[in-house]
């Protein structure tokens, strides 16, 4: 046996392509987490012409590779700068869909954070139509966004994923919502976003999702809007256990959320608990320093 038999078995260019090529279905994307680095320099770009951000200042920051916690939140900051204007969110929008569905996604859920800027007329619900429009401005493949009924499970069982259109095949995603509260939001604030998400619930809006800084903000406030969304029928994700914040995963845990994230920093208790509740952790389970 020679040393090349030994050594593991690296990843090459035909391993990638077969991995690309495999239908996906993707449930944790932020989008705004999602933007590809071409555009952010782009638009990094303009605002440095505008003398709104100095450039050479932003560069490096969306290049890096390597982030701590805190830097990953101070680049969130930044680009929601550089994102935050209806045509911004709807052509992002567009263009994370068409990444997600080149590499053969073909069931995406896609969270964001509906925001409120009044320098630029947004707000929750205007940034959620920019996101909407985004979707329909999708050509390369078909979308579809809107749900047939409103039992998600029902409906997406044996969907096809490709459809057949003047003889061709033409590659089609499912795309669902799901709208994010920010950990920095108030009890209100988080209320008005759960509402918004009732009323598009025919526009494929499927659930609400609980991110942001892990160590901002207090479970507490969070609570009413989340039992509200629940009652409501609406599926809950938590980012829980990003830190270790013993106390909150376990009430996050005997909230019994239909999904949590990340869960990187549990204990032996919390994920006997975990385990006894089956609640899926979907995503990302990266640890930061
Ligand atoms: C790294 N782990 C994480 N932990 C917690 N929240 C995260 C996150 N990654 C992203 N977000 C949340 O998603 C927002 C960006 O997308 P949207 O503006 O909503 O589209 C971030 O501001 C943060 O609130």
């Amino acid at each position: 046996m020679n040393a090349a038999e030994h050594s593991p078995r690296r990843n090459t260019v035909a391993d990638m392509e077969e991995l690309v090529s495999m239908p996906k279905v993707e449930l944790h994307a932020h989008l705004n987490g999602s933007v590809r680095d071409s555009t952010l320099l782009e638009l990094a770009r303009v605002l440095g012409d505008e003398g709104i951000i100095v450039f050479s200042d932003v560069e490096h920051v969306i290049m890096k590779d390597d982030r701590s916690l805190h830097e990953v939140f101070k680049l969130f900051d930044l680009i929601h700068i550089l994102t935050t204007d209806h045509k911004t969110v709807t052509r992002i929008t567009k263009e994370v869909v068409e990444d997600f569905a080149y590499e053969n996604v073909v069931y995406l859920e896609l969270r964001t954070t509906p925001k409120k800027n009044d320098s630029k007329g947004m707000s929750k619900r205007s940034y959620m139509e920019a996101v909407m429009e985004g979707l329909r401005a999708v050509t390369v493949v078909d979308v579809d966004f809107a749900l047939q009924t409103s039992d998600t499970r029902t409906s997406m069982k044996g969907l096809p994923i490709n459809d057949t259109c003047h003889g061709a095949r033409r590659k089609k995603i499912y795309v669902r919502l799901l709208l994010s509260i920010d950990r920095r939001e108030t009890t209100e604030a988080a209320m008005e976003t759960v509402k918004l998400a009732l009323e598009m619930r025919d526009l494929g809006v499927v659930g609400i999702d609980l991110s942001g800084n892990p160590i901002v903000g207090e479970w507490n406030t969070f609570l009413p809007a989340l039992k509200f969304a629940q009652e409501q029928g609406l599926c809950i994700t938590l980012h829980c256990g990003e830190v270790p914040n013993h106390q909150e995963i376990q009430m996050m845990l005997d909230f019994l959320p239909k999904r949590i994230g990340h869960a990187c920093c549990f204990r032996e208790e919390d994920w006997k608990k975990l385990k006894s509740s089956k609640i899926p952790v979907s995503g990302e389970r990266n640890c930061f320093s």
